[in-house]
């Protein structure tokens, strides 16, 4: 079972202690959550984030929240839909609420903060065990690749989908960090991921597990995967279609395309708790829109090593922000989840006890 160097979310009492993923890659920094509005802020301002770790942690708060202001209707009513007003697009946080939901409202309020530990607990453990199962599938597959002379195995991947996502090894990079353990001669190729850079919590997350990386613009994605410099992209998801349609964070559709182009496979790996059977196709995903400011913007720190926001658009530019796109099944080559690598196509069959 993989490790993570510091978790990215622990109950701490009645508190919930976060790796505060808004301060890194420049500071490596915890957070004490006391409050159920602290959980939604941090959850909505992404000091905690990837679609499994937003699920996780979201099905804690409400066991904070029943633990702090009670367990009656009215309170459990109130986190579960404070929680769900967060972030839109990954399903994990819905699908986390629903679980925590359907065990709670049944039971009398006075039994329903215990109950709610050990629900919140057994998701975060199961996400943790899901993702070496990720990782054992994605090995697989890794291991099947054609090999390349002259060069490691190179894995390309977009935002961020490993260890900081998640409890566990990860969605995307949980295969790299199964190929490390193997001893297989691996690097990845991680892209910045404007506007919110998380392609350098990727960089942190590797170079913490000394996983050989190399940090490029997203616009060098198309080029070096025409020119041959990746064998495979590997991207996470925040929600996967019946059909297979799946929404990942904004950038990942064009990685899509340029694999395509250049003849190279493109993988989304996810766990079930991504799966949205309730959405038929790609159009169903609601995709979030978070503001012009993050566009406008960079973040940075300076020579003191003081994290500085700098703004690098005109004064009063517009500027659009969609949060996510969607990558049609046609363009996905499998999708690695817990249950092995299937086929788009597949999904329904895969997860039958999952249909409506
Ligand atoms: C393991 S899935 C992580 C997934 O979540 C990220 O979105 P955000 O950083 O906005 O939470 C991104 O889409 C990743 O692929």
């Amino acid at each position: 079972m993989f490790v993570q160097p510091v978790p990215t979310l622990c109950r701490d009492g009645d508190s919930l202690l976060i790796l505060d993923q808004t301060a890194l890659p420049w500071r490596r920094e915890q957070c004490r959550l006391n409050t159920l509005d602290e959980v939604a802020r941090a959850i909505r301002t992404m000091q905690v984030r990837g679609a499994p770790l937003i699920g996780n942690t979201a099905a804690m708060g409400v066991a904070l929240a029943l633990t702090r202001a009670g367990a009656e209707d009215e309170q459990l009513e109130h986190a579960l839909t404070l929680l769900a007003a967060t972030r839109p697009t990954a399903v994990n946080l819905h699908w986390a609420l629903n679980r925590m939901a359907g065990i709670l409202r049944p039971l009398p309020a006075p039994r329903r903060m215990a109950a709610a530990w050990d629900a919140a607990e057994a998701i975060c453990a199961d996400d943790a065990a899901t993702c070496d199962a990720i990782g054992r599938h994605g090995l697989a597959l890794l291991r099947g690749l054609p090999a390349r002379s002259g060069r490691p195995l190179r894995v390309m991947t977009h935002c961020n989908a490993g260890w900081l996502a998640t409890l566990g090894a990860g969605t995307a990079l949980a295969p790299v960090y199964a190929a490390q353990a193997a001893g297989i001669d691996i690097e990845v190729i991680a892209s910045e991921t404007r506007p919110r850079n998380q392609g350098l919590l990727t960089a942190w997350e590797l170079r913490e597990a000394g996983v050989p990386h190399m940090l490029i613009a997203d616009n060098a994605a198309g080029h070096l995967l025409m020119h041959g410099e990746a064998d495979v992209v590997i991207t996470g998801a925040d929600r996967i279609a019946a059909n297979g349609d799946s929404a990942n964070k904004i950038g990942t559709l064009l990685k899509a395309l340029a694999a395509r182009a250049a003849g190279i496979p493109f993988y989304i790996a996810a766990p079930y708790s991504t799966l949205d059977f309730g959405s038929p196709d790609g159009a169903a995903i609601p995709i979030e829109d978070r503001g012009a400011d993050e566009v406008c913007s960079s973040i940075g720190v300076d020579a003191r090593d003081e994290a500085i926001s700098l703004r690098i658009a005109p004064a009063g530019t517009r500027a659009a922000n969609p949060a996510f796109d969607v990558t049609p099944a046609s363009l996905i080559t499998g999708i690695i989840t817990e249950r092995g690598v299937i086929a788009p196509a597949a999904l329904s069959a895969t997860y039958a006890e999952r249909q409506e």
